[in-house]
């Protein structure tokens, strides 16, 4: 097994929920990456998956914490500010971290994360308490 570790603090701000300081700090999120081949029993592949989606969701929520920054940022915010290239420029560049999804799924999947992010900055910007689904 093998750790990963994240340094937020270079992005600016933010660190995992649940640790001091709150999604606001800076701070490390350390992954634990355990090689598919060494996962021999569904409990032990579950595991992983479990610990890899809290990662996954403290990066999501410190991601959409700092595209609302940019929304407040920008000429224009939001969805009447979406920027295609700049989602492309994204996708693509992840792409190289993730050959076995490739561009076409990354595509799918950050263009949910993506308007998850423009919708809870909107909700923040609202005032509201409804945070995509909550
Ligand atoms: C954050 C921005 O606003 C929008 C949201 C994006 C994102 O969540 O990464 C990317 C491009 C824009 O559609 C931006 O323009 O950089």
């Amino acid at each position: 097994m093998t750790d990963q570790t994240i340094d937020t603090a270079a992005s600016g701000e933010a660190a995992p929920s649940g640790e001091a300081g709150g999604p606001a700090a800076a701070g490390r999120l350390t992954v634990p990456l355990p090689r598919p081949r060494d996962l021999a029993t569904v409990d032990d592949a579950r595991a992983a998956i479990d610990g890899i989606d809290a990662a996954l969701a403290t990066l999501l929520e410190h991601r959409a914490a700092v595209a609302g920054v940019v929304q407040r940022l920008k000429p224009v915010g939001g969805f009447a500010g979406r920027d295609p290239d700049r989602e492309r420029r994204i996708v693509a560049a992840m792409a190289e971290h993730a050959p076995s999804l490739g561009p076409e799924r990354l595509a799918r999947i950050m263009n949910a994360v993506i308007e998850a992010g423009l919708e809870a900055a909107a909700a923040a910007a609202a005032g509201s308490d409804d945070r995509a689904g909550r």
